[in-house]
């Protein structure tokens, strides 16, 4: 079956749309359309440069509607394609098996940066990316306790990589499997930038589109230096929306500047809390200040979450709430955060000009719960 004289363009016309869709320019968009010729049909196919699993069927929903009378279901074919991106490809050797490394960062210590990192990476899970977690919070892991693994440790066959963790079908590795917290937490700067790199390349890494890493808190020298030692794609920065937080997050922009990883944007935690009994929306840590931030530097504020005692509490008992709560409207905050950092990595950062070639590990799936 051939597209009939009413498809001509079709790829054109399908990007159009697909820009006006996602609030994109067509320049964008017009990549992800191709027409392709089969032996028997002829088949318009998207392929989405970020992960929207969520979204693929009101979207494909969309696009026949569009094309009504023009082509038939079994003429659309939306496939997600997660590219592999670097910055600086001169500078910074890749991983074997890791697509992206993401880092979360906040300038302020507390301001909920791993729970946002945990919940994030479920997020882009659920949305169908293959994702992992490293916890270079070297000073305070909290992963462990937010999977409810605390105790656990890797295990190696050969003694010298080890097998990452896995809970809830996440892959992750921290120093808090490895280390008593309080040998860690008196490590000078050198040696806990040792241990991250350690983390990083010593871990058997399943192929991953992300791997989410939960920077320590703040903007000092060790984590600028962490911020050096990992191969990093981009950040996102997490901040409170209250003054001081602020200008800890501006720093924490500053120095990814510094080293030239792209910031892909603003997390903003804590936004407000709304009240179960009457719905009203107090804005506890002050109100917009992470659209203010964003804006003056220009980045897209990536999401805003709310103070939530359900956060906090799956939190603390090892099930973060994406996990124990995926149908939530909240769970739906994150994974729209996170489908929008996704989106925003295909679209602001260049792919690596060799492509593929450097994952070279089996594309083994993450299976089963742990
Ligand atoms: N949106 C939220 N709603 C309710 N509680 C939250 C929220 N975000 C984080 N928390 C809680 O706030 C506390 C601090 O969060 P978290 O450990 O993620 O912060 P952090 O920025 O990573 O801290 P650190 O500076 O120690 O690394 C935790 O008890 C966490 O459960």
């Amino acid at each position: 079956m051939f597209f009939s004289k009413k498809a001509a363009n079709l790829p054109r016309k399908a990007a159009k749309i697909l820009a006006s869709y996602f609030s994109l320019d067509v320049a964008d968009t017009q990549p992800w359309c191709k027409e392709v010729k089969g032996d028997n049909a002829t088949q318009l196919v998207i392929t989405l440069p970020f992960c929207a699993n969520s979204q693929l069927a009101a979207m494909k929903a969309h696009l026949l509607s569009e094309f009504s009378g023009v082509i038939t279901e079994n003429q659309l074919t939306v496939v997600t394609r997660i590219a592999s991106h670097n910055p600086n490809a001169s500078t910074v050797a890749p991983i074997t098996n890791i697509k992206n490394i993401i880092a979360v960062a906040s300038g302020k210590g507390g301001v909920g940066k791993s729970t946002t990192s945990i919940n994030l990476a479920f997020a882009l899970q659920q949305e169908g990316a293959k994702v992992g977690i490293l916890d270079a919070d070297i000073y305070g892991p909290s992963i462990p306790i937010m999977l409810g693994n605390e105790g656990a440790h890797p295990s190696s066959s050969d003694n010298k990589h080890m097998q990452p963790l896995q809970a809830h079908g996440m892959v992750a590795n921290s120093i808090g499997y490895l280390v008593p917290q309080e040998d860690a937490a008196v490590w000078r700067g050198p040696m806990a930038s040792r241990a991250l790199k350690q983390l990083l390349d010593e871990t058997l890494w399943p192929v991953l589109d992300y791997l989410i890493v939960d920077m320590p808190p703040g903007t000092g020298d060790i984590q600028l230096t962490m911020a050096q030692q990992v191969p990093l794609t981009a950040a996102v920065v997490v901040t409170t929306p209250q003054d001081l937080a602020l200008a800890d997050a501006q720093k924490g922009i500053s120095m990814f500047e510094k080293v030239d990883v792209p910031v892909l944007g603003l997390i903003e935690n804590m936004s407000y809390y709304q009240c179960r009994a009457c719905g009203t929306k107090d804005y506890v840590f002050s109100k917009d200040g992470g659209e203010a931030l964003a804006e003056r530097h220009g980045l897209p504020l990536l999401g805003q979450l709310p103070l939530d005692i359900n956060i906090r509490e799956h939190a603390d008992a090892g099930s973060p709430l994406l996990v124990s709560e995926p149908q939530s409207p909240l769970a739906e905050n994150y994974r729209d955060a996170a489908r929008a950092l996704s989106m925003q990595l295909a679209l602001t950062v260049p792919t690596r000009s060799e492509g593929a070639k450097h994952i070279k590990g089996d594309p083994i799936g993450i299976v089963g719960k742990g």
